[in-house]
């Protein structure tokens, strides 16, 4: 880290020529400085635009908060962070921030990008955690895991390089996990006493948002130590000393409506305060043809389905496909690259297969045109299928049939072909080829977090565990696009032990 600050200081004031001749490598390396707003900027909050764009991942042209820029300045002073704050206060947002600046600090190739989940790593470009780490599936105890690193040495020699390590969605990650990695991350890196032998962590998530998924082993008895002892990353027993700073985000961006986001407060800690519940049952419609009468029929049959369960939005996209009874066209994906990279790129958002006809409901995946609003997250409807030539063949039916899209926006475009890496510092290890599209009647709750939608619906008779009620309901931006069904006050629950957590100790706006 501080050889990294030396060589932007000095890149700011040593002449470009000795510049060069003392680090050859690193000036061709850094690319430009950051262009995040100076301290003397931050007139924030009265410029932004909350409700043009649709879906996430835009980076428009905004002011950083006063919070947001600690974290930025504390990160290039070289401290490990750990971000955290209710759905849409800008953390994947500021983390984009972040993994530029960790790639101007450091080299890139010893930067090193992950999230626990496979959906949560493709949208920044990055690794699994898991696969980032070489423990496989992670089972078994600290030492075993240290030797599968051991024998893996691509995983080793990344534990050993590393400068600085980003996880996103830690919510995801277990505490006995936390520990095992930093464990790893120590006995690869004997100089450095540290915790985590130095490495610099960024790590980002909102522990009210889904939990790990814990399994639990069949041979535990009441007396061996359960899995679940160490529930959440919080309750790692290097959490404490892994971070110079653990911040909390508090101002709401996604939302305006300040009835919203007073609601979402609440039912992101678990509280059943009765306004709240009436106001959630205004936005129930017990079935799509009272939602039909609500809103029009046209209207409901453009608003996404959320569901807790994979096998109910499969079902209900395939059902609405068949129903529109056009020619089905199906778009294959094109992967290359190495296990087990190239398997990461199944559990990302870009389908193996598309299928989609004339009049089908898309989402777009990919950042396409931000300015116009056409960015991840995106929904619209198939007008067209047009021959293009150029495209990638094997992606392509016919040799370069092209699906185009109308935006709810009103913009038409030709969606060709996208790409996402699985990336290692700068080397790109996997990549998937595909039509930027999914099917867009429904989609699951787990798949949906880090979403910004103009209106939804959610079904949440099946919501089961921590934070998935919450999960569904903050991706709204206005309460006049929430229609709920199958909502019962018994399935908002928040865990005690991150009510706790958050109770006093970070650092908030
Ligand atoms: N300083 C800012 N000024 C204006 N808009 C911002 C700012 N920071 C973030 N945003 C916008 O707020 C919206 C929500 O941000 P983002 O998706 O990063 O939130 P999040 O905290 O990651 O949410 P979630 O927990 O649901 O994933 C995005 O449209 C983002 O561009």
């Amino acid at each position: 880290m501080r050889e990294g600050l030396m060589i932007r200081l000095m890149r700011l004031y040593v002449p470009s020529c000795i510049f060069r001749f003392l680090f050859p490598k690193s000036l061709t390396s850094l690319p430009p400085p950051p262009s995040f707003p100076t301290s003397s900027q931050r007139t924030f909050c009265s410029k932004i635009n909350t409700s043009s764009s649709s879906g996430f991942g835009a980076s428009k042209a905004m002011n950083l908060t006063k919070k947001q820029q600690e974290v930025l300045t504390a990160i290039s002073n070289g401290k490990s962070v750990f971000l955290t704050g209710s759905a849409g206060t800008g953390k994947t947002f500021l983390l984009q921030q972040a993994i530029s600046l960790l790639n101007q600090i450091h080299n890139p190739n010893e930067v090193f990008i992950t999230a626990s989940t496979g959906v949560a790593a493709c949208a920044l470009n990055g690794q699994t955690l898991h696969s980032f780490s070489g423990i496989g599936l992670g089972e078994g105890g600290k030492n075993l895991l240290l030797n599968r690193v051991y024998k893996n040495k691509p995983a080793s020699k990344r534990w050993r390089i590393a400068k600085a390590l980003v996880i996103d969605e830690i919510s995801m990650v277990s505490g006995e996990l936390f520990d095992k990695l930093e464990f790893i991350a120590r006995k690869n890196r004997p100089n450095n006493k540290e915790a985590w032998g130095g490495i610099q962590l960024i790590v980002s998530g909102d522990f009210f948002q889904l939990p790990p998924v814990i399994k639990k082993s069949p041979s535990s008895s009441s007396s061996s130590r359960s899995v679940s002892d160490k529930e959440f990353a919080f309750e790692a027993d290097c959490w404490n000393s892994s971070f110079g700073l653990q911040v909390e985000l508090t101002q709401v961006f996604r939302q305006s409506d300040s009835q919203l986001i007073d609601l979402l407060q609440g039912i992101r800690r678990g509280f059943k305060d009765d306004h709240h519940l009436q106001l959630l049952r205004q936005c129930c419609s017990s079935d799509e043809s009272s939602l039909a009468s609500k809103i029009g029929s046209d209207s409901s049959s453009t608003v996404p389905r959320l569901y807790p369960r994979n096998e109910d939005v499969k079902r209900v996209n395939d059902e609405k496909l068949r129903n529109l009874g056009g020619e089905i066209v199906s778009y294959r994906a094109v992967d290359s690259g190495n296990e087990p990279w190239k398997s990461q790129l199944k559990q990302g958002m870009a389908p193996e297969e598309l299928e989609i006809c004339l009049g089908a409901r898309v989402m777009l995946i990919k950042n396409k045109a931000v300015e116009s609003g056409l960015v991840n997250g995106a929904t619209g409807t198939i007008i067209g299928f047009i021959e293009q030539k150029g495209v990638i063949r094997t992606i392509c039916p016919r040799g370069g049939l092209l699906p185009k899209v109308r935006f709810d926006s009103g913009r038409e475009m030709l969606i060709e072909p996208d790409s996402w890496d699985v990336m290692e510092g700068e080397t790109v290890r996997a990549t998937r080829k595909q039509v930027p599209l999914i099917l867009a009647w429904a989609i699951s709750i787990h798949k949906c977090q880090g979403m910004s939608l103009d209106s939804l619906h959610t079904d949440l008779s099946r919501a089961f565990g921590c934070g998935m009620v919450y999960v569904a309901l903050s991706r709204v931006r206005s309460l006049a696009g929430l229609h709920l069904s199958g909502f019962n006050s018994s399935k908002i629950k928040a865990h005690p032990k991150v009510l706790q957590f958050y109770e006093g100790h970070l650092d908030s706006d």
